[in-house]
Protein backbone atom coordinates (compact mmCIF):
# COMPACT_ATOMS: atom_id res chain seq x y z
CA UNK A 1 0.00 0.00 0.00
CA UNK A 2 1.67 3.20 -0.71
CA UNK A 3 1.59 6.17 1.61
CA UNK A 4 -0.76 9.05 1.02
CA UNK A 5 0.63 11.38 3.53
CA UNK A 6 4.57 11.48 4.33
CA UNK A 7 5.77 13.51 6.48
CA UNK A 8 9.79 13.44 7.59
CA UNK A 9 11.35 15.67 10.06
CA UNK A 10 9.08 18.22 9.94
CA UNK A 11 9.90 21.46 12.09
CA UNK A 12 8.47 24.79 11.91
CA UNK A 13 9.23 27.94 14.12
CA UNK A 14 7.31 31.30 14.63
CA UNK A 15 10.07 33.54 15.84
CA UNK A 16 11.17 32.25 19.08
CA UNK A 17 8.35 29.64 19.51
CA UNK A 18 9.35 25.96 18.19
CA UNK A 19 5.93 25.09 17.29
CA UNK A 20 6.61 22.08 15.58
CA UNK A 21 9.99 19.76 16.13
CA UNK A 22 10.95 16.69 14.34
CA UNK A 23 7.56 15.16 13.16
CA UNK A 24 7.60 12.30 11.06
CA UNK A 25 4.72 10.42 10.08
CA UNK A 26 3.43 7.85 7.12
CA UNK A 27 -0.38 8.10 6.70
CA UNK A 28 -1.07 4.90 4.38
CA UNK A 29 -4.25 5.49 1.32
CA UNK A 30 -7.56 4.54 1.57
CA UNK A 31 -6.94 4.62 6.04
CA UNK A 32 -7.97 7.51 8.42
CA UNK A 33 -5.20 8.90 10.20
CA UNK A 34 -6.15 11.22 13.45
CA UNK A 35 -3.89 13.90 14.32
CA UNK A 36 -4.59 15.14 18.16
CA UNK A 37 -3.35 17.28 20.49
CA UNK A 38 -3.88 20.04 23.31
CA UNK A 39 -4.51 24.32 21.97
CA UNK A 40 -1.18 24.78 20.78
CA UNK A 41 0.39 21.57 19.93
CA UNK A 42 1.16 22.46 16.46
CA UNK A 43 -1.57 20.57 14.68
CA UNK A 44 -2.76 23.37 12.63
CA UNK A 45 1.11 24.23 11.67
CA UNK A 46 1.79 20.57 10.47
CA UNK A 47 -1.37 20.50 8.59
CA UNK A 48 -0.88 23.91 7.07
CA UNK A 49 2.93 22.45 6.17
CA UNK A 50 1.35 19.40 4.61
CA UNK A 51 -1.33 21.20 2.31
CA UNK A 52 1.29 23.76 1.33
CA UNK A 53 -0.21 26.64 2.91
CA UNK A 54 3.05 26.85 5.09
CA UNK A 55 6.49 26.48 4.20
CA UNK A 56 8.48 24.01 6.47
CA UNK A 57 12.05 25.16 7.92
CA UNK A 58 13.37 21.45 8.05
CA UNK A 59 12.08 18.35 6.65
CA UNK A 60 9.95 16.47 4.01
CA UNK A 61 6.26 16.65 2.97
CA UNK A 62 4.58 14.11 0.32
CA UNK A 63 1.46 14.21 -0.63
CA UNK A 64 0.25 11.82 -3.08
CA UNK A 65 3.35 11.66 -3.93
CA UNK A 66 3.84 15.25 -4.65
CA UNK A 67 5.47 18.57 -3.21
CA UNK A 68 2.88 20.43 -1.87
CA UNK A 69 4.22 23.34 -2.55
CA UNK A 70 6.13 23.08 -6.16
CA UNK A 71 3.07 20.58 -7.31
CA UNK A 72 0.50 22.75 -5.53
CA UNK A 73 -1.59 22.71 -9.10
CA UNK A 74 -1.82 19.48 -9.37
CA UNK A 75 -2.01 18.42 -5.77
CA UNK A 76 -5.22 20.82 -5.61
CA UNK A 77 -7.16 18.23 -7.57
CA UNK A 78 -6.32 15.48 -5.92
CA UNK A 79 -6.60 16.72 -2.31
CA UNK A 80 -9.81 18.21 -0.21
CA UNK A 81 -9.38 20.80 2.47
CA UNK A 82 -12.14 21.30 4.96
CA UNK A 83 -12.47 25.00 5.65
CA UNK A 84 -14.20 26.32 8.85
CA UNK A 85 -15.52 29.36 6.95
CA UNK A 86 -15.09 30.93 3.83
CA UNK A 87 -15.24 34.16 2.18
CA UNK A 88 -18.29 33.94 0.36
CA UNK A 89 -20.79 37.44 -0.87
CA UNK A 90 -23.14 38.09 1.59
CA UNK A 91 -26.01 36.84 -0.38
CA UNK A 92 -24.73 33.59 -2.29
CA UNK A 93 -27.55 30.38 -2.09
CA UNK A 94 -26.00 26.59 -0.93
CA UNK A 95 -26.50 26.08 -4.98
CA UNK A 96 -24.47 29.17 -5.76
CA UNK A 97 -21.23 28.68 -3.65
CA UNK A 98 -21.30 24.71 -4.52
CA UNK A 99 -21.37 25.59 -8.34
CA UNK A 100 -18.41 27.79 -8.48
CA UNK A 101 -16.57 25.71 -6.07
CA UNK A 102 -17.22 22.39 -8.22
CA UNK A 103 -16.15 24.82 -11.24
CA UNK A 104 -12.68 24.85 -10.21
CA UNK A 105 -12.13 21.29 -10.44
CA UNK A 106 -11.28 19.06 -13.51
CA UNK A 107 -13.61 16.20 -12.61
CA UNK A 108 -15.96 17.20 -9.68
CA UNK A 109 -18.74 14.96 -7.35
CA UNK A 110 -22.38 15.92 -7.79
CA UNK A 111 -22.89 18.84 -5.31
CA UNK A 112 -26.27 17.66 -5.24
CA UNK A 113 -25.56 14.47 -4.35
CA UNK A 114 -23.15 15.45 -1.47
CA UNK A 115 -25.82 17.68 -0.10
CA UNK A 116 -28.23 14.82 0.30
CA UNK A 117 -25.95 12.76 1.66
CA UNK A 118 -25.15 15.63 4.32
CA UNK A 119 -28.56 16.27 4.92
CA UNK A 120 -28.85 19.75 3.68
CA UNK A 121 -30.25 18.65 -0.26
CA UNK A 122 -33.15 20.66 0.80
CA UNK A 123 -31.10 23.93 1.74
CA UNK A 124 -29.76 24.68 -1.71
CA UNK A 125 -31.93 27.66 -2.84
CA UNK A 126 -31.01 29.27 0.59
CA UNK A 127 -28.46 31.62 1.20
CA UNK A 128 -25.66 30.33 3.11
CA UNK A 129 -26.06 33.07 5.72
CA UNK A 130 -29.00 31.26 6.46
CA UNK A 131 -28.14 27.92 7.62
CA UNK A 132 -27.92 27.24 11.45
CA UNK A 133 -23.82 26.43 12.32
CA UNK A 134 -24.33 22.72 12.22
CA UNK A 135 -25.73 23.04 9.10
CA UNK A 136 -22.69 25.44 7.71
CA UNK A 137 -20.65 23.08 8.96
CA UNK A 138 -22.16 20.42 7.03
CA UNK A 139 -22.03 22.08 3.85
CA UNK A 140 -18.39 22.62 4.19
CA UNK A 141 -17.43 18.85 4.36
CA UNK A 142 -19.53 18.54 1.55
CA UNK A 143 -17.44 21.44 -0.32
CA UNK A 144 -14.34 19.23 0.97
CA UNK A 145 -15.14 16.37 -1.07
CA UNK A 146 -16.39 18.57 -4.27
CA UNK A 147 -12.82 17.79 -5.92
CA UNK A 148 -13.78 13.75 -5.37
CA UNK A 149 -10.27 13.54 -3.25
CA UNK A 150 -7.95 10.46 -2.72
CA UNK A 151 -7.32 12.53 0.74
CA UNK A 152 -8.65 14.69 2.61
CA UNK A 153 -7.74 16.99 5.33
CA UNK A 154 -10.84 17.76 8.09
CA UNK A 155 -10.33 20.24 10.77
CA UNK A 156 -13.06 19.76 13.29
CA UNK A 157 -15.16 18.03 11.33
CA UNK A 158 -18.29 17.70 13.62
CA UNK A 159 -18.32 20.57 15.94
CA UNK A 160 -21.43 22.31 16.47
CA UNK A 161 -23.57 18.92 14.96
CA UNK A 162 -26.00 17.44 17.19
CA UNK A 163 -26.04 13.78 18.30
CA UNK A 164 -27.13 12.27 14.95
CA UNK A 165 -25.91 14.64 12.53
CA UNK A 166 -22.47 13.29 13.99
CA UNK A 167 -23.11 9.91 13.56
CA UNK A 168 -24.16 10.51 10.41
CA UNK A 169 -21.06 12.01 9.39
CA UNK A 170 -18.83 9.09 10.63
CA UNK A 171 -20.89 6.66 8.83
CA UNK A 172 -20.47 8.94 5.62
CA UNK A 173 -16.51 8.90 6.53
CA UNK A 174 -16.15 5.43 7.09
CA UNK A 175 -18.03 4.44 3.91
CA UNK A 176 -15.40 6.97 2.22
CA UNK A 177 -12.93 5.25 3.55
CA UNK A 178 -14.24 1.86 2.51
CA UNK A 179 -14.39 3.41 -1.02
CA UNK A 180 -10.60 3.71 -0.41
CA UNK A 181 -10.17 8.03 0.07
CA UNK A 182 -7.48 8.51 2.62
CA UNK A 183 -8.85 10.37 5.66
CA UNK A 184 -6.60 13.28 7.44
CA UNK A 185 -8.62 14.37 10.93
CA UNK A 186 -8.03 17.14 13.23
CA UNK A 187 -10.10 16.91 16.25
CA UNK A 188 -10.75 17.04 20.05
CA UNK A 189 -13.57 14.77 19.60
CA UNK A 190 -11.91 11.64 21.25
CA UNK A 191 -15.51 9.51 20.33
CA UNK A 192 -14.75 10.99 17.02
CA UNK A 193 -11.33 9.62 16.63
CA UNK A 194 -12.09 6.60 18.08
CA UNK A 195 -15.21 5.81 15.54
CA UNK A 196 -13.14 7.11 12.73
CA UNK A 197 -9.82 6.57 12.88
CA UNK A 198 -7.29 3.75 12.40
CA UNK A 199 -4.12 5.57 13.96
CA UNK A 200 -3.49 8.86 15.52
CA UNK A 201 -0.68 10.79 16.60
CA UNK A 202 -0.61 12.86 19.52
CA UNK A 203 1.32 16.13 19.76
CA UNK A 204 2.55 17.78 22.82
CA UNK A 205 4.36 21.41 22.49
CA UNK A 206 5.05 20.76 19.17
CA UNK A 207 6.80 17.04 19.09
CA UNK A 208 5.09 13.44 19.08
CA UNK A 209 3.93 12.08 22.45
CA UNK A 210 2.45 9.10 20.81
CA UNK A 211 1.67 7.10 17.43
CA UNK A 212 -0.55 4.33 17.31
CA UNK A 213 -4.17 3.48 17.25
CA UNK A 214 -6.57 4.20 19.48
CA UNK A 215 -6.64 0.35 20.65
CA UNK A 216 -2.44 0.92 21.54
CA UNK A 217 -2.95 3.82 23.23
CA UNK A 218 -5.43 2.69 25.80
CA UNK A 219 -3.25 -0.44 26.08
CA UNK A 220 0.12 1.80 26.25
CA UNK A 221 -1.78 3.48 29.51
CA UNK A 222 -3.93 0.85 31.31
CA UNK A 223 -6.78 3.03 30.85
CA UNK A 224 -10.12 1.99 29.41
CA UNK A 225 -11.64 4.63 27.97
CA UNK A 226 -9.93 6.26 25.08
CA UNK A 227 -10.36 10.09 26.19
CA UNK A 228 -8.38 9.12 29.39
CA UNK A 229 -5.71 7.90 27.39
CA UNK A 230 -5.37 10.23 25.19
CA UNK A 231 -5.49 12.57 28.57
CA UNK A 232 -2.58 10.88 29.97
CA UNK A 233 -0.63 10.66 26.79
CA UNK A 234 -1.06 14.28 25.66
CA UNK A 235 0.36 15.29 29.43
CA UNK A 236 -2.90 16.54 30.52
CA UNK A 237 -4.29 14.28 32.87
CA UNK A 238 -5.31 15.85 36.30
CA UNK A 239 -4.87 19.56 34.44
N1 LIG B 1 1.58 32.67 12.42
C1 LIG B 1 2.03 32.44 13.65
N2 LIG B 1 2.81 33.35 14.26
C2 LIG B 1 3.31 33.13 15.51
N3 LIG B 1 3.04 32.02 16.24
C3 LIG B 1 2.25 31.10 15.67
C4 LIG B 1 1.70 31.25 14.36
N4 LIG B 1 0.96 30.15 14.08
C5 LIG B 1 1.03 29.36 15.16
N5 LIG B 1 1.81 29.91 16.10
C6 LIG B 1 2.15 29.32 17.42
O1 LIG B 1 2.61 28.00 17.19
C7 LIG B 1 2.11 27.11 18.18
C8 LIG B 1 1.31 25.99 17.54
O2 LIG B 1 0.11 26.55 17.01
P1 LIG B 1 -0.94 25.69 16.20
O3 LIG B 1 -2.00 26.62 15.70
O4 LIG B 1 -0.23 24.87 15.18
O5 LIG B 1 -1.54 24.73 17.32
P2 LIG B 1 -2.84 23.81 17.32
O6 LIG B 1 -2.43 22.51 17.94
O7 LIG B 1 -3.42 23.74 15.95
O8 LIG B 1 -3.82 24.58 18.29
P3 LIG B 1 -5.44 24.58 18.41
O9 LIG B 1 -5.87 23.25 18.93
O10 LIG B 1 -5.68 25.66 19.42
O11 LIG B 1 -5.99 24.93 17.06
C9 LIG B 1 1.31 27.98 19.16
O12 LIG B 1 2.17 28.34 20.22
C10 LIG B 1 0.95 29.20 18.34
O13 LIG B 1 0.78 30.33 19.15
Amino acid sequence: MSDAVRVEHLSKSFGSIDAVKDVSFAVPAGTAFGLLGPNGSGKSTVVECIVGTKVPDKGTVEVLQLDPIRERRRLFQRCGVQFQDCDYQPEIKVSELCEEFACLYDSPADWRELCNRFGIGDKTAEAVKSLSGGQRQRLFVALALLPDPEVVFLDELTTGLDAAARRSVWEILNDLKRDGMTLFLVSHFMDEVEAVCDRICILEDGAIAFMGTPEEAKAATGEANFEEAYLVLSGKKGE
